[in-house]
């Protein structure tokens, strides 16, 4: 929070505040908790007597306020030099993006003021380490009333080179108060992006339009953290025909504060120096509509609401329950996938609340809905909190809609086969040009290297990566029994948006996120690898008999039930002298060649049979009871239809009912047209978060099921939607469908 009344505020007020009362209105307000104030402006006392004591306010307050940052604004070098002589802290060089308000305003064109500011820095480094530091206002960003629209690129470009002169931080100032707030975005954006976070100052803003505290809102959610305003809304700028007040500080803080952001500022005390603003400035109109109402009884500063016990706060909108919206929630994804990488990449993203928009090939979407055999299951497994929009994109006609939503969406996610999306003009270059914040995940065989171009499957890589001789039996290979490198490539994809996301607020700008199949499957290589490393040999395979295991008891074994096996595990001292003990087998515990783990590891032949005797006199029910009550490692020999019922993923959140409609192969599958299980119970994401697993918000769509309604949110009229659906662009279900 910067206050400028007493340099912005008093410079349009006619009638001049007589130094004294001036400084014992600055020190109440400094005292209120206001850290920075612009104090006021070294310009020729003839042209603003407002402004003539600037010198001395300057020193007292350096003097009597050590805590508070003293700024002030100078148009020229000799401004900048008397305001750094009288003690500035900070000077402000104004430098108006619009030619015609630089020359009213500093008499210059805006390159003499450009090279003006140059000036000031260059003599400002002369100083050391003692120097004020050097900001640059850019004046007029977002329009002026001599010159009208001030083009967005010129404000850019000017941003850019006060940069590069030096400025330790330029601001934009919307010194008419025409900005709205979509303006307040882009060219926060876009300036930010330029500049990077540190070097963008404060935004100051008037209230001429009534938008002032909505572009505030507007530069909060671009990561603006510092803000201008005048006590008693006062201010404008007596060189630009209309412009009117600053925003009120009094509001801004209210705001603030009910946002959750800590100023450190006194609202109450605030208001209170209101009177000796009035005293300075008699028959002068305050403007401000908290001082007006007071302040409201459910006013809690941010710093308390923080610190008050939950249930004392004002009743709250219940905290919506974690599933419901999700940490992404207000991320927009759009998402061009097939099969299980790039699927699986956006079904995380959206059960963490992301709105994840798939674009699939019309009229019977995404290949994958119609796959068979082992793959049947792919689309519903993959598809759920997702909304479908039906396009062919090969037609550039929409490419238009497919453009538009890129523009606005968050992350861009695709895993055609190399190069299919750059055919498609939608490839990472393309977009990024046109949207700058996006991240735009590419989900691949291969990263960047030799193997770039190539197309992959997930048993390719485990072919290839080693995995599949590692699961194999000695000559077979045999890759792993589920997708492996599909979902967890996938995944590795996530975490790279979320990294992309997190460095976005910093930066302002995307990424190109790339995750690989092959690489992921040599994530699971590693520990393999290693072992070589360290013995000069290839461990065997988990399948062949010559494999060591680790531990005393580590294996499958027969029960008294025909058919049914249970895993049982004995991996510790403790454990082997217990379940020794229990089972009947307390012979072993004596026999001196398997008193440790080591030597039972390595004649396991000396007492397995043993243990399978046993445990083949056991029903399934009872062995696995026993393994429990003695804290056992116990596992039956599960398949697929048997997790359905699995008491725990019942009954922990674990199972979420999705319909399995999505998935049209079965329609051939099962005689009479229906899957087996209309609705299942398919895995949440295996993640509690404060005890809440993330739930299902959205069904797996129906091919085009959403299209409708993202056409319109994307601004397109019910008549150009009329003549996409009726051209076999754009497909919905309850659209009529293009002639053949
Ligand atoms: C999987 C492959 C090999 C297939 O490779 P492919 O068959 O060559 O297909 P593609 O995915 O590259 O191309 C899709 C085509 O559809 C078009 N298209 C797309 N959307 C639209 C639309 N809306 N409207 C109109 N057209 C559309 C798109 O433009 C492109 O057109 P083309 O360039 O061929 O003319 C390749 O995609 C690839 O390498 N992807 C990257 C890596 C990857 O994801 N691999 C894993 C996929 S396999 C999998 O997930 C399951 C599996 C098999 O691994 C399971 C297992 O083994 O356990």
């Amino acid at each position: 929070m910067r206050e400028v009344g007493p340099r912005d505020g008093l410079q349009m007020i006619r009638s001049v505040m007589p130094t004294g009362t001036k400084l014992r209105w600055i020190a109440a307000m400094a005292e209120a908790g206001i850290p920075e104030m612009e104090v006021a402006s070294f310009v020729p006392p003839a042209a603003m007597p407002q402004m003539a004591d600037a010198t001395e306010v300057v020193g007292s307050l350096r003097a009597s306020h050590p805590g508070l940052q003293v700024m002030a604004l100078a148009p020229n070098l000799r401004g900048a030099q008397n305001a750094a002589a009288a003690g500035a802290q900070a000077i402000v060089l104004p430098v108006s993006a619009s030619e015609a308000h630089s020359r009213s305003n500093v008499r210059r064109s805006r390159a003499e003021q450009v090279a003006e500011f140059r000036r000031v820095v260059e003599w400002a480094r002369t100083l050391g380490a003692a120097r004020p530091s050097i900001e640059a206002g850019i004046s007029t960003a977002f329009g002026c009333s001599l010159q009208g629209e001030v083009p967005e690129r010129e404000v850019i470009a000017l941003a850019a080179e006060l940069a590069g002169a030096g400025a330790d931080a330029v601001a934009l100032a919307d010194t008419l108060g025409y900005a709205s707030p979509r303006q307040v975005r882009r060219l926060v954006r876009a300036v930010r992006l330029e500049l990077g976070p540190v070097r963008l100052g404060n935004l100051h803003l008037h209230d001429t339009m009534g938008t002032g505290l909505a572009n505030v809102l507007a530069g909060l959610e671009e990561g603006v953290r510092g803000f201008d305003a005048a006590l008693g809304g006062l201010g404008g700028c007596p060189f630009a025909p209309g412009s009117v007040g600053n925003i009120d500080t009094e509001d801004l803080v209210y705001l603030l504060e009910s946002e959750g952001f800590d100023t450190g500022i006194d609202l109450a005390a605030l208001i209170e120096t209101r009177a000796l603003l009035q005293e300075g400035l008699p028959g002068e109109v305050l403007h401000g509509r908290v001082a007006r109402a007071g302040i409201p009884r459910t006013f809690h500063p941010a710093r308390e609401a923080a610190a008050r016990p939950a249930e004392a706060a004002p009743e709250a909108v219940p905290a919506t329950p974690r599933g419901t919206t999700g940490p992404l929630h207000g991320i927009r994804v759009l998402e061009f996938t097939h099969m299980i990488m790039g699927p699986s990449c956006g079904m995380v993203l959206g059960d963490l609340g992301a709105d994840v928009i798939k674009v699939e090939p019309g009229p019977e979407g995404d290949n994958t809905r119609r796959l068979m055999g082992a793959a049947i299951g792919f689309f519903p497994s993959f598809n759920r909190n997702k909304r479908s929009l039906c396009l062919d994109l090969k037609r550039p006609e929409s490419l238009e809609l497919v453009r538009r939503l890129a523009a606005e969406a968050d992350v861009v996610l695709e895993n055609f086969r190399p190069g299919a999306m750059d055919k498609l003009g939608l490839g990472h270059a393309d977009l990024s040009a046109l949207n700058p914040r996006l991240i735009y995940c590419s989900c691949k065989g291969f990263l960047p290297g030799p193997y770039e171009h190539r197309a992959a499957l997930d048993e390719v890589v485990q072919m290839m990566g080693g995995l599949a001789y590692m699961t194999g039996l000695p000559g077979k290979p045999m890759r792993a029994g589920s997708s492996v490198n599909d979902i967890m490539g996938g995944l590795f994809g996530v975490i790279g948006i979320l990294g992309a996301l997190r460095e976005r607020e910093a930066t302002g700008r995307g990424a190109h996120v790339q995750s690989g199949l092959f690489e992921t499957n040599m994530v699971l290589m590693a520990q393999h690898m290693a072992a070589n490393a360290i013995t000069g040999q290839n461990p065997p395979s988990f399948g062949d008999p010559a494999m060591v295991k680790p531990w005393s008891v580590y294996d499958v074994f027969d029960t008294a039930d025909p058919g049914e096996q249970v895993f049982v595990g004995v991996v510790t001292e403790t454990q082997w002298r217990g379940f020794c003990e229990a089972f009947g087998l307390s012979d072993l515990l004596r026999d001196p060649a398997l008193a440790t783990q080591a030597q039972r590891v390595l004649d396991r032949s000396r007492y397995l049979h043993r243990v399978a005797e046993v445990f083949r006199r056991l029903s399934k029910a009872e062995l696995m009871a026993r393994c429990e009550a003695l804290g056992l490692s116990f596992a039956p020999i599960a398949r697929p239809g048997d997790l359905f019922d699995d008491p725990h993923l019942r009954n922990s959140g674990g199972l979420l009912d999705t319909e399995m409609a999505s998935a049209e192969g079965a329609a051939r599958v099962a005689p009479g047209g229906t899957a087996a299980r209309p609705l299942a119970g398919l895995p949440a994401l295996p993640v509690a978060v404060d005890g809440a697993r993330l739930g299902l918000r959205r069904q797996p769509p129906r091919s085009g099921e959403h299209s409708l309604e993202i056409a319109r949110e994307a601004g397109l009229s019910e008549a150009e939607i009329g003549r996409m659906a009726a051209a076999g662009l754009l497909w919905a279900p309850d659209l009529p469908m293009a002639a053949e």
